[in-house]
């Protein structure tokens, strides 16, 4: 087989080559950088480790958002709670894969706690039997620690969280992922792929601004092979805790997600209403499920887990 890519110039040395990535012919070629960086051609050996490590994983979900500050992060710890309260026997696991911004230790209350490393690889920190989590906040000196990471480190992080830690069975794996389709996002579909993804769950708002973006994560999703599970509309109707009147705060100016899953055939999962209660909640880690059983939130939450179940087990 040629060593030699497609796309390089004419008198590329090969990606073999000991000159790869340094000769003068390199200079301009996009592929310049893979080849200096001395990254063996061929399939990662590290994709077998995952598939292994994850193969007691029965359902591995990514939670996406286009925009940052849709509700990504709140929308992933409701449906771990939601998911690890269908039953006790259910097991689920949240990983945090958002390197830069890691807010799952703070929403699912277990700031401080440390994550052990034994043989068998590392242990997540348990929020309660059935739900456990594991983020770079835990490895982090203080929770105002900036991770200031280029791409290749923080690939190298999410390689080694779904190789290294030792979740057991588990029937979910939430992977809350940053904003965008970012290298992260590359990583995790291309070492996922060998394990078996379940699928995507996108979050959005019903702007249109927060929409545009959720329109180029389905199609990422469709590009890179991954099955949509649904969308999930956020802040979607607000819904006054004294009089019940209720309020657009963020307008659906052209039919908010409903219309767009519509028009791109995606599923629409449910549209969860704003909760001052819920932000109150997740700001001091605290459970909004049993706190505030009785909010419309909750009622909507249900609903969409319910939705997801059916999906994953049809
Ligand atoms: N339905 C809701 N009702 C009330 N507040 C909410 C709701 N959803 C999210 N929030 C609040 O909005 C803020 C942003 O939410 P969150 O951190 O989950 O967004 P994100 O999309 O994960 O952000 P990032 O892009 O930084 O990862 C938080 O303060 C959260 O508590």
């Amino acid at each position: 087989m040629s060593s030699v890519p497609d796309n390089a110039p004419h008198q590329c040395p090969g990606t073999q080559s000991e000159d790869a990535g340094k000769a003068s012919a390199c200079a301009g070629c996009p592929n310049q950088n893979i080849c200096a960086s001395g990254v063996p051609a061929g399939p990662d050996p590290a994709i077998e480790v995952i598939r292994s490590r994850l193969a007691n994983v029965k359902h591995k979900i990514l939670v996406l958002s286009g925009k940052g500050g849709v509700g990504k992060s709140t929308v992933t710890s409701l449906l771990g709670h939601g998911l690890a309260k269908l039953n006790p026997d259910v097991n689920v696991g949240i990983l945090d894969a958002d390197i830069c911004g890691p807010s799952q230790p703070r929403v699912l209350g277990v700031r401080g706690e440390q994550v052990h490393n034994s043989g068998s690889g590392w242990s997540p920190v348990y929020v309660t039997d059935n739900l456990s989590l594991m983020s770079i906040g835990f490895l982090l000196g203080s929770p105002d620690d900036a991770v200031i990471w280029r791409g290749p480190k923080k690939n190298g992080m999410i390689k080694q969280f779904l190789s290294e830690v030792d979740w057991g069975d588990l029937d979910y794996l939430l992977i809350d992922t940053p904003p965008g389709t970012s290298d992260e996002h590359l990583s995790l579909v291309q070492y996922l792929s060998a394990a078996g993804v379940t699928g995507a769950v996108l979050v959005t708002t019903p702007q249109e601004v927060a929409l545009l973006d959720v329109r180029k994560e389905i199609q990422f999703c469709r590009k890179v092979g991954l099955p949509v599970l649904g969308v999930v509309e956020n802040m979607s109707l607000f819904v006054c805790p004294n009089c019940k009147s209720r309020s657009e705060i963020f307008p659906a100016t052209t039919g908010g997600a409903a219309q767009m899953c519509s028009t791109l055939q995606a599923p629409l999962l449910g549209a969860l209403p704003l909760d001052p209660l819920l932000a109150r909640c997740c700001d001091s880690g605290r459970d909004f499920l049993q706190e505030i059983p009785g909010s419309p939130a909750v009622a909507a939450l249900q609903a969409i887990v319910k939705q997801i179940v059916s999906t994953c087990e049809s």
